[in-house]
């Protein structure tokens, strides 16, 4: 077989027939993934496609973020640390992903945004079912968020559930118990619909951890990842934020918040508190 004339012989066994067969865009319904971009400007701006794809692809993205992050939670439910770990381990990696690609968006200039901001109505990143049920899964729950899908049934029972859940740190903690760490009756106890808040009488459970690592190599691995995933997150957040301010300014959001001030405000927020305050006693 040559590549005579710069052209590649198709090989004989290659299948070209492929009526009443599973094919490329049939498994993955790419007629209506590649009909799902609809932009709403008139006449329709370049750039919106872009920004439509940017937040697509960030919603794959989340769902298989939920995905994993579900079944992390379950194999810690089950005892499967090792297996847990190989799940948030594929979390980084994506979380890597959904922040670089803030540079695509980037090169959106406020000129050009401003073109067809209007068209966008009151629709907001703020109203994404899947970065809320995300941000819940991690620690970050927040029962006020759920008024905003009480327009969609599906959305509110997505999100609902997962307000219920305990988080990844609670199955985690729960975990680190069962194996013999002194982890408060409180923490075990706690009410999971609540934001999970700061408790001073864990702080000797993680020390062990950090201190005695040897001992406890896969907790003070898990402990190190955990860190690293809520890095990852406020990394995004951080560049969502910039993106937003360079776009935008201190314009209002169309979601009606302050915009950037209220988006700062996130960055304040913390899904693993004792992971952080253990580092200010470690060595000292
Ligand atoms: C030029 C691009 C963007 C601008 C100017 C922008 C602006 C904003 C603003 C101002 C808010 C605050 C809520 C509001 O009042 O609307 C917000 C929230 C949010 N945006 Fe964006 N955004 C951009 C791109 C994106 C992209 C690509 C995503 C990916 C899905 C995204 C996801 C979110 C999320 C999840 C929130 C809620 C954050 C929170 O509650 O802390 N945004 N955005
Ligand atoms: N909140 C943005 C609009 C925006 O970025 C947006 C609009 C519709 C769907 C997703 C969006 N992304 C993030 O907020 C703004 O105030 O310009």
């Amino acid at each position: 077989m040559s590549t005579e004339n710069n052209e590649r012989e198709l090989e004989a066994g290659i299948v070209t027939d492929l009526s009443g067969r599973m094919t490329y865009g049939s498994y993955l319904s790419l007629d209506q993934l590649l009909t799902a971009q609809n932009p709403v400007s008139v006449p329709e701006h370049h750039d919106e496609l872009l920004f439509i794809i940017q937040h697509q692809t960030t919603e794959l993205w989340l769902k298989q973020l939920l995905h994993e992050l579900s079944s992390a939670r379950e194999l810690l439910a089950s005892d499967d640390l090792r297996e847990a770990l190989k799940r948030v381990a594929r979390v980084k990696r994506i979380q890597d992903v959904m922040t670089q690609q803030w540079a695509i968006l980037a090169t959106l200039t406020p000129t050009e945004y401003a073109q067809f901001r209007g068209a966008l109505g009151n629709s907001s990143g703020f109203q994404s079912v899947q970065y809320r049920a995300v941000e819940f899964a991690l620690g970050n729950k927040n029962e006020k968020m759920l008024s905003v899908f009480a327009d969609h049934p599906a959305n509110l029972a997505l999100l609902t559930a997962e307000w219920h859940k305990p988080t990844l740190y609670d199955e985690f903690l729960r975990y680190a118990s069962r194996r013999g760490l002194p982890i408060p009756a409180e923490i075990l106890d706690r009410d999971v619909r609540l934001p999970y808040r700061e408790t001073p009488e864990l702080v000797p459970a993680i020390r062990e951890i950090y201190q005695n690592h040897q001992q406890h190599w896969d907790l003070y691995e898990a402990c190190e990842d955990l860190v690293d995933l809520e890095d990852n997150f406020q990394f995004w957040r951080f560049r969502h934020l910039k993106t937003v301010a360079r776009t935008i300014g201190m314009k209002v959001g169309t979601g009606g918040s302050s915009g950037v001030g209220f988006l700062q405000r996130a960055l304040d927020l913390t899904f693993f508190p004792e992971l952080y305050t253990v580092r200010t006693e470690i060595g000292g």
